[in-house]
């Protein structure tokens, strides 16, 4: 895809990895509008933009994605400034484990609310010219982060809600492709943010290995995610696609094509088997945190991935 003066849409725009989309996007040609729940910081972002880019290559419009009224009306204004919209990029979100519906509203439930806005305006059979979805979720949503259960629900909601989006655009020909963005921990202020008291609901030994984490393997800046986002948003081969990125580089994830390609292991069962899969659910005490799928063809136990890293993959250069 050829950036120039195509319209792209950032939520969460106003700082860390938005404001990053933002800035390679608008190097790359685009003209872009920026959505945040922060006005002060967005109209602050707004005035250093028009210095370096021109005041005709962005808007800045204060929304908050969990409102539908909101949403649904800054998008009405951005499609009335701009004529058109060929990207939208979902990345506002928040990690809050005490305020855990407020978590998913966000994370998960704007990710929903701005790729079904964006479908309505871009899908050719509306009329629209078609384009790129990049939904941003977090190598959280590949793996579980033990410190933030919510934070991890969501994030492999956005996985799971964009892949199927993607196979239903394919399917419909919406002309949209529909992309997901993992990274790993980014320095931005979500992060710093994180390790203050309010949010936490863990336990030492749970905090203790997450930091570990971060410390052994460090943080990416927010100009390094840029780049990979960049890469969903061009190449146009890529749809329902995952690009994990952590401190040793960028891959594309490789996921089984069914539940039914999911390493497993077989478990024995007889009559009213989806009662008696509950039970040995219930009655196994060697079972923690495992799944078990049943079919017509029988019950499974599923072997997922240790870690997000175990996930079959391919490297992507980003320079
Ligand atoms: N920082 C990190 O380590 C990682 C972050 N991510 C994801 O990247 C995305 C951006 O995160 P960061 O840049 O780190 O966070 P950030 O806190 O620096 O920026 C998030 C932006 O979203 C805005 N926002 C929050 N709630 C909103 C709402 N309801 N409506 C509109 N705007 C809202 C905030 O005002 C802020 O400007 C998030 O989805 C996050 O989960 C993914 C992996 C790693
Ligand atoms: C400091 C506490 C904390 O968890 C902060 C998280 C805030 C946001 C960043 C988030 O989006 C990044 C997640 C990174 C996850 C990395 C890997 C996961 O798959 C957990 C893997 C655990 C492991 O590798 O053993």
């Amino acid at each position: 895809m050829d950036l120039k003066d195509k319209v792209a849409v950032v939520t969460g725009a106003a700082q860390g990895l938005g404001r990053s989309f933002v800035e390679i996007l608008l190097k790359n040609g685009a003209k872009v509008a920026l959505i945040d729940v922060n006005k002060s910081v967005g109209d602050e972002l707004k005035s250093t933009l028009d210095q370096e880019y021109g005041r005709d290559r962005t808007e800045f419009y204060t929304a908050d994605v969990t409102s539908e009224e909101d949403f649904k009306g800054v998008w009405e204004k951005i499609v009335k400034a701009f004529g058109r919209i060929d990207i939208l990029c979902n990345n506002a979100g928040i990690i809050n484990e005490k305020h855990w519906e407020k978590t998913i509203a966000v994370n998960l439930g704007g990710v929903v609310r701005g790729t079904y806005l964006a479908l309505e305006h871009m899908k050719k059979e509306n009329g629209g010219n078609g384009g790129v979805i990049i939904n941003i979720s977090s190598m959280a949503g590949l793996g579980p982060l033990p410190m933030a259960p919510i934070y991890t629900a969501t994030k492999h909601g956005v996985v799971g809600f964009s892949r199927a989006m993607a196979a239903v655009s394919k399917l419909a020909n919406y002309g949209v492709r529909i992309n997901i963005l993992c990274p790993w921990f980014v320095k931005t202020s979500l992060l710093s943010n994180f390790n203050s008291e309010e949010h936490i609901e863990q336990t030492p030994p749970v905090k203790s290995v997450t930091e570990s984490m971060m410390q052994t393997r460090g943080c990416l800046e927010t100009d390094v995610v840029a780049k990979a986002f960049l890469v969903l948003v061009k190449d146009e081969s890529k749809n329902g696609d995952a690009l994990m990125i952590d401190p040793e580089g960028a891959v594309f994830i490789t996921f089984p094509e069914r539940a039914k390609d999911l390493r497993s292991t077989p478990v024995s069962l007889e009559t009213d088997v989806v009662a008696k899969a509950f039970l040995v659910l219930v009655k196994d005490e060697s079972k923690n945190g495992d799944a078990l799928m049943i079919d017509p063809e029988g019950a499974v136990f599923i072997t997922f991935p240790e870690r997000a890293k175990d996930l079959r993959s391919t490297p992507v250069s980003l320079e």
